[in-house]
């Protein structure tokens, strides 16, 4: 069954473009643009695709994209995973390469991820390894995957250890952002993904933020506001992802409130049902804003505005919001000790001084860290 959304009128799409030498790729974002990926895959010059799905998404779209493929002449496969956050792990892996190499997929073919950033993340994770590397397309189905993952190349899966501690930088050949997709989005989904656009504003674009403030309705509904909140997204991205591909530097900007919020995903152990990924960063980021408040660096003023925003527009922003409770101030510093970002033992947070002024924060004390959660899990709302 496809989703009449899958049949939205083609809209003239934005283009932004991602100029890493002979990695450079294209985001494409508009409506209607799952039915020319057909053609915009097959001048890629593939003779079969490897469609990777869930369960939510592939009974909505799958059929459009297969279609629209098919027409070009190319071969194609589609593979299920049970929708959610579990489904980043080694087993999901597992079936992706399987069912890559089932499908005869060369290293000049592609796989194509259709789905939100756990397909992505796992579907380009695959990719990366499979026969040490095959091209893959992202096509983005949620607010977050749009907005974030599908570009830049981080792929991944979560380890018992902690979130995203096993994968590759492996870039896509193209972005195709059909924002008409989000039509089917569930509201929670919606709000999740919103947090990542957020945090553009609040890492180095007061401006974005403050338009977010104003436009962020019309982002939920649709129409050129979503469109254009997708589009500076990837722009943001893109910028950063260029002048620091593999996280040497600057790209860390990126990872605001996710030391926070990649804790609280692994004690809540991946259940999609208690915390998603962007509800982690949402909490992640006002707890970002208050720690850098409560070191004295940032006014206390742009914490709560961070705070009231994210509220408004449905999101968690205290660790009582955790469905099931955030675990001990111990689990949550046991948790991130294992983040990408520690050097030396030592733990690096991405701090602010205002709204649109973070910085890279390394060699914070775990003991200040720690008094912060205290006081944090004292006054946070049950
Ligand atoms: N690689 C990166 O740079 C990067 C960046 C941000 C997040 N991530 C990762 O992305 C993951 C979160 O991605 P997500 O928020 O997209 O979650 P997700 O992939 O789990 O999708 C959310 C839910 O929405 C459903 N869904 C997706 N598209 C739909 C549509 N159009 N209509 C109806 N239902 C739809 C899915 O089936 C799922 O149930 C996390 O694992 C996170 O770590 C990666
Ligand atoms: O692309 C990046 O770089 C990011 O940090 C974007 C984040 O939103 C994303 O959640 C990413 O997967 C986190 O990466 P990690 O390296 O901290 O696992
Ligand atoms: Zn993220």
């Amino acid at each position: 069954m496809s989703h009449a959304a899958a049949q939205a009128e083609p809209s003239a799409p934005i283009t932004v473009p991602v100029p890493l030498g002979e990695r450079a790729y294209d985001i494409l974002v508009g409506r209607g643009l799952i039915g020319t990926a057909g053609a915009r895959i097959a001048a890629l010059g593939a003779r079969a695709a490897a469609i990777v799905t869930d369960a939510h998404v592939g009974p909505l779209y799958a059929d459009a994209l297969a279609a629209s493929l098919e027409a070009q002449g190319l071969r194609i496969s589609v593979t299920v995973l049970p929708p959610g956050e579990a489904t980043k792990s080694y087993a999901g892996l597992e079936r992706v390469c399987d069912a890559v190499l089932e499908a005869r997929i060369e290293r000049g073919d592609l796989v194509v991820a259709l789905g939100g950033g756990v397909i992505g993340d796992l579907a380009g994770f695959a990719a990366a390894v499979v026969r040490r590397g095959v091209r893959f397309v992202q096509v983005p189905t949620t607010l977050l995957s749009q907005v974030d993952s599908s570009v830049g190349g981080k792929t991944g899966i979560n380890s018992r250890h902690g979130k995203n501690l096993v994968g590759a930088f492996h870039q896509p050949s193209l972005v195709l952002a059909d924002t008409a997709l989000l039509d089917t989005l569930p509201i929670r989904e919606m709000r999740a993904g919103y947090a990542e656009v957020v945090k553009y504003g609040l890492i180095d674009d007061p401006g974005f933020f403050a338009w977010c403030e104003a436009h962020w309705r019309e982002v939920f509904a649709g129409g050129p506001e979503r469109d254009r909140a997708v589009a500076q997204s990837c722009r943001a991205k893109a910028a950063v992802v260029v002048r620091d591909e593999h996280e040497n530097g600057d790209r860390a900007l990126l990872n605001l409130g996710h030391t926070f919020g990649h804790a609280l995903e692994r004690i809540t152990a991946y259940d999609s049902a208690r915390l998603v990924h962007g509800e982690g960063v949402a909490i992640g980021l006002c707890l970002a804003f208050r720690f850098s408040a409560s070191l004295g660096l940032c006014p206390r003023a742009d914490a709560e505005r961070v705070e009231a925003h994210l509220k408004a527009a449905g999101l968690p922003t205290r660790l009582g919001d955790v469905p099931g409770g955030c675990g001990t101030v111990d689990a949550l510093l046991d948790a991130m000790a294992q983040d990408k970002k520690v050097k030396g033992g030592a733990l690096t947070f991405i701090l602010a001084r205002g709204i649109g002024q973070s910085f890279i924060a390394p060699g914070i004390e775990a003991e200040s860290v720690r008094a912060f959660l205290r006081d944090e899990t004292n006054t946070s709302r049950p």
